[in-house]
């Protein structure tokens, strides 16, 4: 396999187009982390116009976060658009276990063979038709509990799985790996998971989509790590202690 720093020279070298159809929380943030990773984000999800701007895209994503279903609709032309021109796209099922829209969507872009797929444990279970414990968008499972789920998720696509947490696993059905990096405050911070999603794409651009999504783990465990060493955190108190009117 590559090297991660290898992957990621070659990301910057492209500095890739990357569309993404997320969810409004995520917008910004990911859009920022794409531009600080060396890539250029694109936030278009109407149905008038996703599949056209898909044709100039590098990579998309697509993120049920806070579709409703033209977004949905969006997302199965853009990823058709992708597929139709060999180009990687990545689908993040956020909070599929919680609604039956948003089951009955993540089941017809799984039948349309994502790149790569990457959610929390618990989403990649409730993808897999497993139990889990989640709480709306986050996870209450263990990674190793999404393992087998994540393998047979890969084995029905013929893509990657990639969940994300303490210790992200990856894998394509046949091989697999895990990625010690990261830092506890990265999933008390909103959008992170959805933003990742954007930078796994950027490294599958002409990569091979297993090692670039490896690296783009790697890559992305290593920013919290550096982030959190200036990170304050959050308060110990959910009451601020000087708040004006306490004076
Ligand atoms: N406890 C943790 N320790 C270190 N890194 C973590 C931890 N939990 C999540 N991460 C990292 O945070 C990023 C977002 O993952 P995650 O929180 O699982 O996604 P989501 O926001 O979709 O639930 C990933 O890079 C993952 O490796
Ligand atoms: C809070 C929330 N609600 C709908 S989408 C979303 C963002 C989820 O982002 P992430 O899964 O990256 O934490
Ligand atoms: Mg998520």
């Amino acid at each position: 396999m590559d090297e991660p720093g290898s992957c990621l020279a070659r990301m910057r070298e492209t500095a890739p187009l990357v569309h993404n159809i997320t969810n409004f929380v995520a917008m910004a943030v990911m859009a920022n982390v794409l531009i600080a990773a060396g890539a250029s984000p694109a936030m278009v999800h109407a149905r008038e116009e996703a599949a056209e701007f898909a044709t100039l895209a590098h990579a998309l994503t697509v993120n049920i976060g806070t579709a409703d279903p033209d977004w949905g609709t969006a997302m199965e032309e853009a990823a058709a658009v992708m597929n139709g021109a060999g180009r990687p796209w990545v689908f993040d099922p956020v909070g599929v276990g919680a609604t039956r829209f948003r089951q009955a969507l993540s089941e017809r872009l799984i039948a349309l063979r994502p790149t790569v797929i990457r959610g929390n444990a618990s989403e990649i279970r409730a993808l897999a038709g497993l139990e889990g414990a989640a709480r709306g968008v986050d996870a209450g499972d263990s990674v190793e509990a999404a393992a087998e789920a994540a393998r047979l998720l890969a084995c029905r696509t013929g893509g990657i799985v990639a969940v994300s947490g303490p210790v992200d696993y990856v894998t394509d059905g046949k091989e697999a790996y895990r990625v010690a990096n990261g830092h506890p405050l990265m999933p008390r911070v909103t959008a992170l998971g959805c933003a990742l999603n954007g930078v796994i794409a950027a490294f599958c651009v002409g990569q091979p989509a297993l090692a670039a999504t490896t690296a783009a783990l790697a890559f992305y465990g290593l920013a919290g790590e550096t982030a959190a060493r200036s990170a304050r955190g959050r308060a110990a108190s959910s009451r601020p202690s000087s708040m004006p009117w306490q004076r």
